[in-house]
């Protein structure tokens, strides 16, 4: 394996279909009801096994982040103590997620690294296994290595798989940054949704209890979300700034994207229940 360079590892977007705020822990941390399905959009990497313990990271990213907060060394540094794994790895990045945008983009990093470098390490930890690491990098990670749309609640660790529609969505990034922590720390955020089961989940009407506040907060995700409701149903995803809306066919939501104003960026894809990551797998 060494030498040998494993190409094109998908990090797929996620969306939050909707994100439901059950109550607050008293860890602070807040109980959640959310719907996560992937979208054909998203980062990669390639993988390069080494027989040195070193673990190096090629990106254009060390600006932004440095390297030692980057959750792609953090996660393989954790499945190298976890297994005890001798050797190392350099992993090259193509971000192509904007970050903070509530499209989940460093926590699909971090479980593809988990997911791939177990495979290319041979260390044969379960999904369950690699879960429980990631889900201490970020609460998202779990249902990125599970691969499949979910029913998560909890704070994201408690996985039931959902098989909803598959529809195109323009997912539009308003251009600005919104801190998930301070939206959940914000003393106007609802936080008293009942919990619903399953059924009820899946059959009333989706909302993003973190919407309306973001939007307060942030003009550009308001104005985002009331220029794309006139083409779509719409929403935010996770806690913003990125909104999307659904589309019954690709020529639909390209239509849509031509029309936009630039003060948006924006992107096309297609909602899968099957990640990319998980269809790679089952292709080894
Ligand atoms: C709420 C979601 C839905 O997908 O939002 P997005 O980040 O995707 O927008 C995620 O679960 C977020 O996951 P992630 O971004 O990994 O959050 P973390 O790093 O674990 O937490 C960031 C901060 O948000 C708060 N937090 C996060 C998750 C949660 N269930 N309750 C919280 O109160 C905590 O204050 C925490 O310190
Ligand atoms: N590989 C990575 N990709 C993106 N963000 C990362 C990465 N490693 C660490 N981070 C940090 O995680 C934060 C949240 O990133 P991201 O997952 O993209 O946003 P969100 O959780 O809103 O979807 C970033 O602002 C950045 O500081």
């Amino acid at each position: 394996m060494t030498d040998t360079i494993s190409r094109n590892w998908p990090a797929p977007a996620k969306l939050n279909l909707f994100l439901h705020v059950n109550g607050r822990r008293e860890d602070g941390y807040h109980e959640l009801q959310t719907l996560f399905q992937f979208v054909d959009h998203g980062d990669t990497m390639d993988f390069k096994v080494t027989d040195k313990p070193e673990l190096i990271l090629h990106s254009d990213m060390a600006e932004l982040v440095p390297d030692s907060d980057n959750l792609i060394l953090k996660a393989a540094k954790s499945l190298k103590e976890a297994s005890g794994y001798s050797g190392g790895a350099e992993i090259w990045l193509t971000k192509i997620l904007p970050m903070g945008g509530g499209l989940g983009g460093g926590s699909s990093d971090a479980a593809t690294v988990l997911v791939a470098l177990n495979a290319l390490w041979q260390t044969g930890l379960t999904k369950q296994q690699l879960a429980a690491i990631g889900l201490k990098l970020g609460a998202d990670v779990p249902v990125f290595i599970n691969g499949l749309a979910a029913l998560a609640e909890g704070v994201g660790e408690k996985l039931e798989t959902v098989t909803p529609a598959e529809p195109w969505y323009l997912v539009i990034h308003p251009k600005v940054h919104v801190c998930t922590k301070a939206v959940f720390q914000d003393p106007d955020l609802p936080r008293n949704t009942p919990k619903l089961t399953l059924n009820s989940l899946m059959s009333n009407p989706w909302q993003n209890d973190c919407e309306k506040l973001v939007a307060e907060r942030y003009p550009q995700v308001a104005n985002a979300l009331a220029w794309l409701i006139e083409y779509a149903p719409s929403r935010m995803t996770g806690t913003g700034a990125c909104v999307f809306g659904s589309f019954d066919t690709q020529q639909n939501a390209l239509n849509a994207l031509a029309e936009m104003p630039a003060e948006f960026d924006a992107f096309v894809a297609k909602g899968i229940n099957i990640s990319p990551l998980e269809q790679r797998l089952r292709q080894l």
